[in-house]
């Protein structure tokens, strides 16, 4: 007799996050950011990592760098460290999901940006609720422009299409639009100056606030965000 397979669980994602390397990290928060522009980034980084394994619904965060400090301090809040291919953003992402399924086969796999300091882990959990719900699933960004999350069910092949336009590139590709309400903190990634106002106005983790205020001690009066 066939013995039926174990549903797969809500705590079996692996969220699979990447890092590029932090000397070309955060670039269009040069002006804002200026010395502390690679400290911001792994500050961003780190809150985000830390939200994400607060979630019940996540089992694993894989990090993809090829960059030390970024891979100390992300292992450091408990994130599974891979060395980046080196290959641009999406065969990255695939590259850490192929750890993702060596280390849990029968999870759900998803590619959360990197960029995400405000996000809240009940938030992340309705949005992977949602998204177990389908074969292939993405949340638009804040802009809907780009895309913050793209999850793959167990058994789906997994085929991020993040960079620019990516989620006409989601739709295109016949991933599922996730629209759930109340869910703008995983929809607010942090690119320029305005992303970065707008995540401090719906509340950082503690080390983006921490250097956001070193940033503003600092400079004043310089093109660093203040939260209102
Ligand atoms: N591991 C890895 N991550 C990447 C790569 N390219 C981009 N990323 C990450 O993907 C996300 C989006 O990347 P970008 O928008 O190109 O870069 P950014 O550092 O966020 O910002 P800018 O420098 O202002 O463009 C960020 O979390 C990056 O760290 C890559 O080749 N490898
Ligand atoms: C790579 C992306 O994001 P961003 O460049 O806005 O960080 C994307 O949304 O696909």
């Amino acid at each position: 007799m066939l013995k039926a397979m174990p549903a797969p669980r809500s705590s079996d994602w692996t969220l699979v996050v990447p890092v590029k390397t932090l000397v070309a990290a955060k670039t269009r928060l040069s002006r804002a950011a200026g010395p502390h522009r690679a400290a911001l980034a792994v500050a961003i980084a780190c809150d985000t990592v830390e939200a994400a394994l607060r979630c019940a619904a996540v089992a694993r965060v894989v990090v993809v760098t090829g960059d030390p400090v970024a891979a100390g301090a992300l292992a450091s809040v408990g994130a599974h460290v891979v060395d980046d291919p080196e290959a641009g953003l999406n065969a990255a992402l695939r590259h850490g999901a192929l750890e993702a399924l060596r280390l849990t086969p029968s999870g759900a796999v998803g590619a959360l940006q990197a960029d995400l300091p405000a996000l809240r882990p009940a938030e992340l959990a309705v949005v992977l609720a949602a998204a177990s719900e389908f074969d292939q699933a993405f949340l638009p960004d804040a802009a809907e422009i780009g895309t913050t999350f793209y999850g793959v069910r167990p058994g789906v092949p997994f085929t991020p299409g993040f960079g620019g336009e990516s989620r006409e590139r989601h739709l295109r590709r016949g991933a599922k639009e996730l629209c759930p309400d109340g869910v703008d903190s995983i929809r607010r990634d942090v690119d320029t100056p305005d992303d970065l106002r707008a995540a401090l106005a719906l509340g950082v983790g503690p080390r983006t606030l921490a250097t956001v205020e070193q940033i503003g001690r600092e400079s004043p009066s310089g093109g660093t965000p203040s939260p209102s």
